[in-house]
């Protein structure tokens, strides 16, 4: 064990297993995540690292990892599905799976979306894997969902519908798993009795049962990407493929042609909500473990001087701090925002189940606004980590790299981040509920008492100073009378809607301030779920550091948007220079807790997979021995040398 992590480790104020166990949710959850993370140790999970193969190899090494997870599911019994889960992301380490989108999107459409009837036959033959599924919504040209162009044509004498890709945009891109499924969940524009009746969803098999061969469907890869290169993302062109009537998802057509409407159209989209749900948790995950690797490094790495005395530890250099903690912090902070999301997906999906639609609009708005809000920021955050551990960050044995390639599409995928950070028409329409004197309910209640705030642009000076900045209560209240920002957003689009210009263009016209309004709405969810999550910790030693870490969070997005709460006269200027003063102190105060807050995520090495992160601190010599398994150095002159060198 390097000395100096041990040192790191004894100076902890507060115990880092029951920390663990408030993140996992209680010692029993713990107890059983770290029992499934012995897979770890099973030989079969021995591979090579990818970062040392081919693409093709790369694909191959995720199939049989894929197929052998399965397997060992069933001979461990693990069957509920957060402990799949846990499984999966245990032995997923920092990769995708080829069969990822099987069990993220293909399965949960199936779940949500079949009839008594269909789940009795497709259930079965999916959760048997002997339909291996994929996901395939976007298009060459479009991904907006009202402009998609392939089209199931309903044919009631033979009482089948008609699947096309009448044009090159309509060729269906990017769904996983093109060489690897058998069958797709596909989106297409439904007609029938020469009407369209918008965006419904199709099981469309697409490949031979036994063979694997391709059914007269043009079906296959995109290509290398930025990242994922395990996942074979692919295209799909469909010329007038015909499939029966009883693959249409929630049957909404009658064998007449008739069509039946849904609750809402809007139930389609469901499975793009749970991932979107999902992605929330993710972007913690992928910020821990980024934070790990960076601080464990940042503890045993010495460089330049502070005195003239030996090198210090990187960690004590200010900046350092600077660049690291509130990472930490947000890190913190979205475990809990991922634990909240996690929960009301499932209490809202749960009643819309019963038929009470009522909460869809919100759970729609704020999972597409969280997503998009922790993924920006974990995605920014990666690279700071990356950058902060020098040259060996750069190293793909530090993982960082591949941290950052296979975190980054998730600000693109289930809907590009502005798109997700547009779907704010949700809080416009609040607010005017509110200013009509509605009561709203949940987490929109706080734009009940605008009015009586009067958060408006105008001088600082003629306000109160409301905030006292050590108070984290005044803080998330500060974050609150921000998110009125959207009263701007909204004034905005009446401004344009009184220069008689026409909804739609009013609203493209005023997109800046309702992705600000946005954003503003999202960090004051996480501001005050963190801070309502202080008080379910009992533990004082616990409670203290984790206090710290919200204070460092909420002062430190307040010094990032200084203009927004000077503007609206939150914040008075002397209190705003007051602000880095206290950050500093707060950084002096985490420093001691810095290796122990990490260990608290409790990444096993086998899952961190960084050589930089490691548990025990030993850096310098595994870095060596890494860089000699480079298949470069397989033989002590490379062939090159003898054809183009000599
Ligand atoms: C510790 C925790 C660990 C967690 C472990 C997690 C493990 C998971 C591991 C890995 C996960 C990663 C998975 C990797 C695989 C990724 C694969 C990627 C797949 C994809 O990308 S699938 C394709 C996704 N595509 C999109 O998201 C498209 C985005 N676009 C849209 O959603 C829509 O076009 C739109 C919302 C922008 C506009 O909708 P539409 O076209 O219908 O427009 P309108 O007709 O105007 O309707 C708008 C109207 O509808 C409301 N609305 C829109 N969407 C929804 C919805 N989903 N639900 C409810 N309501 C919705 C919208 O608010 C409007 O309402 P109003 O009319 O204003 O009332
Ligand atoms: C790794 C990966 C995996 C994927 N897996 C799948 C899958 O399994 N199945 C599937 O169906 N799809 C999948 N996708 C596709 C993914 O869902 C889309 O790429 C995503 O929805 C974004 O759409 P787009 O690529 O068309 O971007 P575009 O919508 O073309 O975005 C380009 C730019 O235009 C801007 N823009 C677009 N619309 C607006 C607007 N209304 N207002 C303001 N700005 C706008 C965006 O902000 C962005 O800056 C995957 C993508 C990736 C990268």
């Amino acid at each position: 064990m390097n000395p100096d992590i041990v040192k790191e480790r004894q100076n902890a104020s507060f115990d880092v297993q029951k920390l663990t166990y408030i993140l996992d949710g209680g010692p029993e959850k713990t107890k059983r995540r770290r029992e499934i993370s012995l897979v770890l140790n099973d030989p079969d999970f021995d591979e090579e690292d990818p970062n040392f193969l081919s693409r093709s190899e790369r694909y191959e090494q995720a199939v049989r990892k894929s197929a052998q997870m399965i397997l060992k599911l069933r001979e461990y019994g693990i069957s509920d599905p957060a402990e799949i889960n846990c499984y999966k992301s245990v032995v997923r380490g920092n990769f995708h799976e080829s069969l990822g989108l099987h069990y993220v999107m293909f399965l949960p459409t199936l779940y949500s979306q079949c009839d008594q009837e269909q789940s009795k036959k497709w259930l079965p033959l999916a959760t048997s894997f002997e339909v291996l599924g994929t996901y395939a919504q976007t298009e060459l040209g479009h991904t907006h969902l009202r402009g998609l162009e392939t089209t199931a044509t309903f044919d009631p004498t033979t009482q089948e519908f008609v699947l096309n890709s009448p044009t090159v945009t309509s060729i269906k891109w990017w769904p996983g798993a093109g060489k690897t499924s058998n069958h797709a969940v596909v989106l297409a524009q439904l007609y029938t009795r020469g009407k369209c009746h918008g965006l419904h969803a199709f099981i469309v098999q697409l490949r031979h049962m036994d063979t694997h061969e391709p059914l007269p469907i043009l079906v296959g890869d995109i290509g290398p990407k930025f990242g994922f290169s395990e996942v074979d993302n692919g295209f799909l062109k469909l010329d007038h493929v015909r499939i029966p009537r009883e693959n249409m998802l929630m049957k909404h057509v009658e064998p007449d042609g008739r069509y039946v409407k849904p609750a809402s159209a809007k139930l389609t989209y469901g499975t793009m909500v749970f991932i979107r749900s999902l992605l929330v948790g993710l972007s913690a995950l992928v910020m821990a473990k980024s934070c790990t690797i960076a601080i464990r490094y940042s503890a045993v790495r010495h460089q330049s001087e502070i005195r003239s005395e030996p090198e210090p530890q990187i960690l004590d250099y200010q900046t350092q701090q600077y660049k690291l903690f509130p990472l930490l912090a947000t890190a913190y902070a979205f475990s809990f925002v991922g634990q909240y999301m996690t929960e009301t997906y499932y209490r809202i999906s749960g009643d819309i189940n019963q038929g009470d639609l009522s909460e869809l609009p919100e759970l729609h708005a704020v999972s597409a606004g969280l997503k998009a809000f922790t993924t920006w920021t974990t995605n920014t955050g990666i690279e700071v980590c990356r950058m902060s551990c020098g040259g060996h960050g750069y190293s793909r044995s530090s993982a960082l790299p591949d941290l950052y390639a296979e975190f980054t599409p998730t600000c693109t995928y289930e809907g590009e981040n502005t798109v997700m950070m547009l779907q704010t028409a949700y809080l416009v329409k609040s607010y005017r509920q509110a200013k009509a004197g509605e009561q709203l309910r949940g987490i929109m209640s706080y734009l009940n008492d605008m009015e009586q705030r009067h958060v408006r642009a105008h001088p600082a000076s003629a306000r109160p100073a409301l905030v006292d900045i050590n108070d984290l209560s005044d803080l998330v209240e500060s974050y609150k009378l921000r998110a009125a920002l959207v009263e701007s957003a909204a004034k905005s689009i009446q401004q344009e809607l009184q220069k008689r210009r026409s909804h739609e263009d009013a609203w493209n016209n005023s997109a800046i301030d309702l992705v600000k309004a946005s954003d503003a709405h999202c960090h004051y969810m996480v501001v005050k779920l963190f801070t309502d999550k202080l008080s379910e910790i009992g533990d004082p030693d616990i409670n203290l550091v984790l206090t710290t870490l919200a204070q460092l969070y909420a002062l430190h997005g307040i010094a990032l948007n200084s203009g927004d709460f000077l503007q609206a006269g939150l914040l008075t200027v002397p209190q705003m220079q007051q602000i880095p003063v206290r950050i500093k102190e707060l950084l002096c105060l985490i420093r001691p807790n810095a290796v122990a807050l990490v260990d608290a995520f409790d990444f096993p090495d086998k899952v961190l997979s960084s050589v930089l992160g490691r548990y025990d601190g030993n850096v310098y010599e595994n870095l060596f021995e890494w860089a000699r398994r480079s298949p470069l150095n397989a033989t002590e002159v490379h062939e090159s040398f003898h054809k183009y060198l000599k």
